[in-house]
């Protein structure tokens, strides 16, 4: 069903408008999900020899340097430039791939917890040169950083060939710091800048990293077969096998990690993969124990039900059980406790319990108490301190077996919001080992900051172990995803706002080349839940009866029951729901593959607002949506920042600019305080409580607009009761499936 042509009021669309509607520009699976580099880039590990230093292009030299002089400019620091058009070659069928390493695997039965990641024998891979990894870095906008204090690298790099020489290395430590001073700050970025080995396929991560076999079917499996940047840089540094800078000593500890890559550029998986890997191992060592071995905390339910079932995915068959956190559920041993989290299974869409959880129930959970089975925990902050403060006389409990901690969104998570129980939960896993990876698409230097901190004095209160900081960047921190098209629209009013979401829902008339409309499905983005409740309530009578009518459109928001809110993700995933009103809490992380715009109908609060926000489209390297943006006469003070990333996202695109640099030049900058004001309340003219403070009507109920609402309602009720009159005469199929479909069918998002 074409639901672009089903909302638009005029049934004659005319030819040239519906070539323009034809193709929805998020649709299907993007060749390659790499949104930096070309198909060369990826084959060069296969093709070089040894010793044979990687190429690029003159005219990809040329971008890359364009890309760089921009970015010193704006930020001073590293980063990428789209090619969005960039195709690899050589893409494997998933299936065929799949079917290749069930063909590996042949003849050796797999027992259903016993993944047998040695019984092949692999050609090792050549190890790159420095300077071809340097090169495919370079390319891909991959930038890895080593955070710790000068000296200590310093020493490192001296040391390398005297690991074993306690006297040396105290000589040589001391030289190594004497010498920080006299490096220039060019010599000082050189010294700290790291090029490990990139991961070029996913088949290497058997070969090299010897990864579980089961896993890496399972990768196949998915249909992955081109790592996307953040997975060719942060694979390698965590998954263990190898020094992750060759130009110094291997170091003792695998590094924690503080990664930065655009949206939707498969974070969840580079951090999924080593956890269930290493956990496979851990089954491996230990057969007969199972822990929490890790946890991932991530912002909101809607995403921790999504990691727990891409996990889930990847986990099929390895014997690693991923649970998401859930009220009840028992973290911890309790004397006269009696859960049994079983009972507290997770609501999810996961096949969890047809794969991985059989033998896990049939053990009698109630004997060795009643602590959850699970080997990977996934939560919000706030679930998992609640769970560790059941005792609330006591201090927090500690989670000793946790080995690995993951904060996915860290930024948010270590913002003033989360940030007491973020660090809650990082203090109560108290093991002297503990590894730790940050993700997200924006990190302010605070943050960096604040781990650093937090990490030193844990070294000297729990005497953890000192593992080195890494920063992966790839492309341009806290940017905005490279194929998205960006419009930022004055409206002046709130009505203006209305009036144009109504037009880009029902366009008239034939669509001039450069103007953006809008196919579902689209998210819509408020400032606050009662804007989202009461735009909702403007927008229910919209959709066409013919086109579903109201059950189209939903809002989501965090006073709906978890019940609700999941039964809204899952319509919306299913294409039942085309339109979701929220608020920023579907901002972050939460993917749906086939989203085709994003409307800030409200303007974001901060630009890593905004990259979060208008992430949602463009996902996977997939030609993106578009991303409106509505501003009013009361948004003025705040939209410096947001114009600022179009202007600089479509200037590295070398696209036409929408954002005019007079209008640039004349918008206020806003104080450091007034941006802290903007981000806690938003623009504080709609974040009263009066709700919608934007027109009243008789009543003294506040609507967004003084057309009616209700008119509408009753318009579509009359049609309503016409269209079902002349169902039940005609009985004909219902009503959403009687209209053509075409090429641009729509049926849902992959999920
Ligand atoms: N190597 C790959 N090839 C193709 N698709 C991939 C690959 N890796 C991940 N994906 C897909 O890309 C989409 C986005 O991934 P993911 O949700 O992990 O992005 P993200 O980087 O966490 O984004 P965000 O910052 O918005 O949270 C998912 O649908 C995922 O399945």
């Amino acid at each position: 069903m074409d639901a672009f042509r089903l909302l638009t009021r005029s049934t004659k669309l005319k030819p040239a408008a519906s070539t323009t509607v034809g193709r929805l520009p998020s649709a299907g699976k993007a060749e390659n999900p790499q949104l930096f580099g070309s198909a060369d880039n990826g084959q060069i590990s296969r093709k070089r020899k040894r010793g044979d230093a990687a190429e690029i292009s003159p005219a990809q030299e040329e971008k890359n340097d364009e890309f760089e002089a921009t970015q010193r400019l704006l930020f001073g620091g590293g980063g990428g430039l789209s090619s969005s058009a960039a195709k690899t070659t050589g893409l494997q069928e998933p299936s065929k791939k799949a079917r290749k390493y069930k063909n590996d695997t042949e003849g050796t039965q797999e027992s259903h917890h016993h993944d047998d990641s040695d019984g092949e024998q692999q050609d090792q891979p050549d190890l790159m040169e420095e300077s071809e990894r340097r090169s495919i870095m370079k390319t891909h906008k991959i930038k890895v950083v080593d955070l710790r204090d000068l000296d200590e690298i310093l020493a490192d790099k001296t040391n390398v060939h005297d690991e074993n020489d306690g006297n040396t290395k105290k000589k040589k430590k001391k030289k190594a710091s004497n010498q920080t001073p006299s490096l220039s700050k060019k010599k000082q970025k050189e010294a700290r800048q790291l090029y490990p080995e990139p991961l070029m396929s996913f088949q290497d991560l058997r070969k090299r990293y010897r990864i579980s076999r089961r896993l890496a079917e399972n990768i196949a499996e998915q249909g992955f077969s081109v790592p996307t940047e953040v997975q060719m840089g942060s694979l390698p540094l965590l998954l263990g096998n190898t020094s992750f800078d060759k130009t110094t000593v291997k170091h003792a500890h695998e590094p924690d990690l503080l990664a930065v890559a655009p949206t939707g550029s498969g974070k969840t998986l580079a951090f999924l993969i080593p956890l269930i890997n290493k956990t496979v191992n851990y089954h491996r060592e230990k057969p007969e124990k199972r822990e929490i071995s890790s946890i991932v905390v991530a912002p909101t339910k809607e995403l921790v039900s999504q990691i727990v079932n891409e996990g889930r995915k990847l986990a099929v068959g390895t014997g690693v059980k991923i649970t998401a956190m859930k009220k009840g559920m028992q973290v911890v041993a309790h004397p006269n406790t009696d859960h049994d989290e079983e009972d507290e299974s997770v609501e999810s869409d996961s096949d969890q319990d047809e794969d991985g959880d059989e033998q896990l129930k049939s053990t009698d959970d109630r004997k060795d108490t009643t602590i959850t089975k699970s080997d990977i925990i996934v939560t919000t902050p706030l679930a998992l301190v609640n769970a560790i403060s059941v005792n609330k006389t006591k201090n927090m409990d500690s989670l000793p077996s946790v080995r690995h901690l993951v904060l996915d969104e860290a930024d948010v998570l270590l913002d003033p919001l989360f940030r007491e129980q973020t660090l809650a939960v990082w203090n109560a896993c108290t093991r002297p080992s503990l590894g730790i990876s940050f993700w997200s698409a924006t990190m302010g230097s605070s943050i960096e900051e604040l781990t650093k901190s937090t990490l030193e004095a844990r070294h000297d209160s729990l005497k953890a172990d000192k593992r080195p900081l890494l920063r992966l960047v790839i492309g341009l921190k806290d940017s905005a995803v490279p194929n998205i098209q960006h419009k930022l629209i004055y409206a002046a009013t709130e009505q203006g706002k209305l009036l144009g979401l109504r037009q880009l829902l029902h366009p008239t008339a034939a669509i001039a080349p450069n103007e953006i409309r809008l196919r579902p499905p689209f998210l819509v983005f408020t400032q606050t839940i009662p804007r989202a409740v009461a735009l909702h309530s403007e927008l229910l009578y919209d959709i066409p009866i013919e086109a579903g009518g109201s059950s189209r459109i939903a809002v989501l928001h965090s006073d709906l029951s978890e019940t609700r809110r999941s039964e809204i993700m899952k319509g919306f995933r299913k294409g039942e729901i085309w339109i979701i009103i929220t608020t920023d809490l579907l901002a972050r992380g939460v993917d749906f593959r086939g989203i085709n715009g994003v409307v800030n109908y409200d303007i974001p609060t901060s630009s890593a607002a905004y990259v979060h926000r208008v992430g949602r489209t463009g996902r996977a390297g997939r030609e993106g949506g578009v991303a409106v943006t509505y501003y009013t006469k009361e948004d003025i003070p705040y939209v410096k920042s947001i114009a600022n990333l179009i202007h600089t996202s479509e200037k590295l695109q070398g696209k036409e600019q929408s954002v005019q640099k007079w209008l640039l030049d004349s918008l206020p900058d806003l104080s450091k305080k007034d941006r802290q004001d903007l981000k806690k309340h938003g623009v504080k003219a709609r974040a009263a409580s009066a709700k919608l403070k934007v027109d009243v009507d008789k009543t003294g109920k506040a609507r967004i607009s003084t057309k009616s609402g209700y008119d509408r309602r009753m318009e579509n009720k009359k049609k309503g009761a016409i269209a079902a009159s002349r169902n039940r005469t005609q009985n004909p199929a219902p009503a959403t499936k009687t209209h053509e479909s075409g090429d641009d069918e729509w049926e849902g998002l992959d999920d």
